[in-house]
């Protein structure tokens, strides 16, 4: 059995190279702008979907077929034509050059595929099922989005916000680290989800922080 490493990857202002404009290719453009990339993509024709992202300037679009060559300088590159021997010739490009890249019809071929994704805020849920069912990844995605609502969105801007409060004080790292799995440990879901929750104030922040260091 194959295992894939997940990792995820900052895309922010990176090239990224999309070579065909079907429907694969705009999932794959969609979750791409998610991860702000400097996307380009090349392909005679565009989905309806694309062409509007295209009137935003959400991405460059060079209107012709791919050749040989149309890699250069990428950090990432999207074969995703309906042709398998296209795709085949932007994989062997990509492996001269050492870029990474994804074949849509080929999942044997690329040197990473994409997840589905679960997206509240700062957290994200990427499922792989190793390329053997992209319609279940699809399905447990589903699954995973009823169960972790746009609560989690707040939840982990509060997370967000009070980690930098904790970082920004000079404290020793063993009371850091267990300040801020004490963070975890408290109700903010539930008073989000009740509608209770109120953004803390800077006062509130040190007072806390102060508190739990001295029950430390
Ligand atoms: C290997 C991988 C490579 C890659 O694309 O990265 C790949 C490959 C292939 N997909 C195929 C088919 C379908 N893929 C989808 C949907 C998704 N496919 C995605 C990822 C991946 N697909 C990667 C593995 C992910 C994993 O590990 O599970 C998702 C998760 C993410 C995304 O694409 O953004 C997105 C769901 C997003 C969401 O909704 O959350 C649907 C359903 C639909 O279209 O509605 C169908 C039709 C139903 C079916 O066939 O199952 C075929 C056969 C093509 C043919 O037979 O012609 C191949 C080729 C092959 O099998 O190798
Ligand atoms: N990985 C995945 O998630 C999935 C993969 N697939 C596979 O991906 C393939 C593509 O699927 P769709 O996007 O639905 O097809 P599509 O027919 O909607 O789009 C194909 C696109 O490729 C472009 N194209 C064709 N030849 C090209 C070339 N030489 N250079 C640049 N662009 C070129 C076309 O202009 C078109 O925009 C399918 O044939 C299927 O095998 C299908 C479903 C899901």
């Amino acid at each position: 059995m194959k295992h894939y490493t997940p990792i995820y990857v900052n895309t922010s202002g990176k090239p990224v190279l999309v070579i065909g404009g079907g429907r694969v290719a705009e999932r794959k453009v969609k979750g791409l702008l998610q991860g702000e990339a400097r996307i380009t993509v090349v392909s005679p024709q565009l989905t309806p979907a694309l062409e509007q992202l295209h009137q935003e300037s959400r991405f460059e679009w060079i209107a012709r077929s791919y050749r040989n060559g149309d890699l250069r300088g990428a950090f990432l590159v999207y074969a995703a034509t309906d042709d398998s021997q296209v795709n085949t010739a932007v994989v062997e490009e990509a492996e001269a050059a050492s870029i990474l890249v994804n074949d849509a019809i080929s999942s044997g071929n690329s040197s990473f595929i994409t997840p589905s994704v679960v997206r509240r805020g700062r957290l994200s849920i990427a499922i792989s099922t190793a390329g053997a069912g992209p319609a279940a990844a699809a399905e447990i995605r589903a699954l995973l989005e009823q169960q972790f609502g746009d609560e989690y969105e707040t939840y982990l801007d509060f997370l967000h916000q009070m980690r930098m409060e904790i970082k920004s004080r000079a404290l020793p790292p063993v009371i850091r680290s267990k300040l801020l799995r004490r963070l975890t440990e408290m109700d903010i879901l539930d008073q989000i989800r009740t509608g209770q929750f109120q953004w803390w104030t800077a006062e509130e922040i040190g007072d806390w922080i102060s508190r739990n260091q001295e029950e430390m």
